[in-house]
């Protein structure tokens, strides 16, 4: 282990075949030069073509991990991918921030599957705003931030609202209109991130990449916005680099 690599933690669930989830963060976490660590929320059995089951892991046993985790090693960011309910986001978020109170928390808000699985049961908004004044940063993409705020307002006005609580990646692999143009709301401004070249096809466990990239930037020290434009980079390189389950790797 090196001594110079920042510690960064996934808590995601397990897709064997390894596009999404830990398994997909700890390898992009890699490739940016962190040390990662990983708790699972779930065992799922699914490739990038179906979805077949979803076994959640208890509350107690990952909030047991994250105190371990967090009372041992100096973590500089945490990512958290997919969950069931606001109840373990709540838990999770409140167990890190107790321990670690610096610990920037990313949440990739991933509600359901590009197979169609639906992961999370949303409950009412009023907690979701509480937990996000926690949260250092949130990822959705158009569909998720329309679904999570139970809104009629635009994905903008939703983003820049919810905004005044954490900093939103509104993501645009699945924006027709713009596709591929991801903007990124501070609290103050509104910083778009252009695709740089035309990508036809999409790929599972894109999201996952894309936030695991955004939080090992930021524990190797970059601000939110130097962050999000490396991850483009690098994502648009992973997108690119075939159409199958592999990515893209560093030379
Ligand atoms: N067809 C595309 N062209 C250009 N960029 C894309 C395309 N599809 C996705 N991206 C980029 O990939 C990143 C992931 O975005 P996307 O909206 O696909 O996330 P997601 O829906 O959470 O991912 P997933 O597809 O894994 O569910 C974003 O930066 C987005 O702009
Ligand atoms: C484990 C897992 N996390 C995230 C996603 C969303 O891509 C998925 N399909 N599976």
């Amino acid at each position: 282990m090196s001594k110079n690599r920042p510690f960064v933690l996934s808590i995601a669930g397990f897709d064997p075949s390894g596009g999404a989830g830990v398994l997909a963060d700890v390898k992009t976490f890699e490739q940016h030069q962190v040390y990662g660590l990983a708790i699972v929320t779930g065992n799922t059995i699914q490739t990038e073509n179906e979805f077949i089951k979803m076994a959640w892991i208890s509350m107690d046993s990952i909030i047991e991990s994250i105190e371990v985790l967090c009372n041992k090693y100096e973590i500089k960011a945490v990512k958290i991918g997919i969950i069931p309910s606001l109840d373990y986001l709540e838990n999770i978020v409140s167990t890190i921030k107790r321990i670690a109170p610096k610990t920037k928390i990313i949440w990739d808000s991933v509600l359901k599957s590009s197979t169609n699985f639906d992961f999370m049961n949303l409950e009412n908004q009023t907690k979701l705003e509480v937990i996000l004044k926690q949260i250092y940063l949130i990822t959705p993409n158009y569909n998720e931030i329309v679904t999570l705020s139970h809104s009629n307002e635009t994905p903008e006005n939703i983003a820049k609202s919810l905004s005044k609580s954490c900093a939103v990646l509104l993501k645009g692999g699945h924006n027709l209109e713009a596709l591929g143009t991801d903007f990124l709301f501070l609290k103050d401004e509104i910083i778009t991130l252009l695709p740089e070249t035309k990508i036809i096809l999409s790929k599972h466990g894109s999201g996952c990449v894309l936030s695991s990239a955004i939080t090992a930037n930021l524990a190797l020290g970059f601000d939110t916005t130097s962050s999000c434009q490396k991850a483009k980079i690098y994502i648009e390189k992973f997108l690119h680099s075939n159409n199958t389950l592999l990515g893209y790797h560093h030379d």
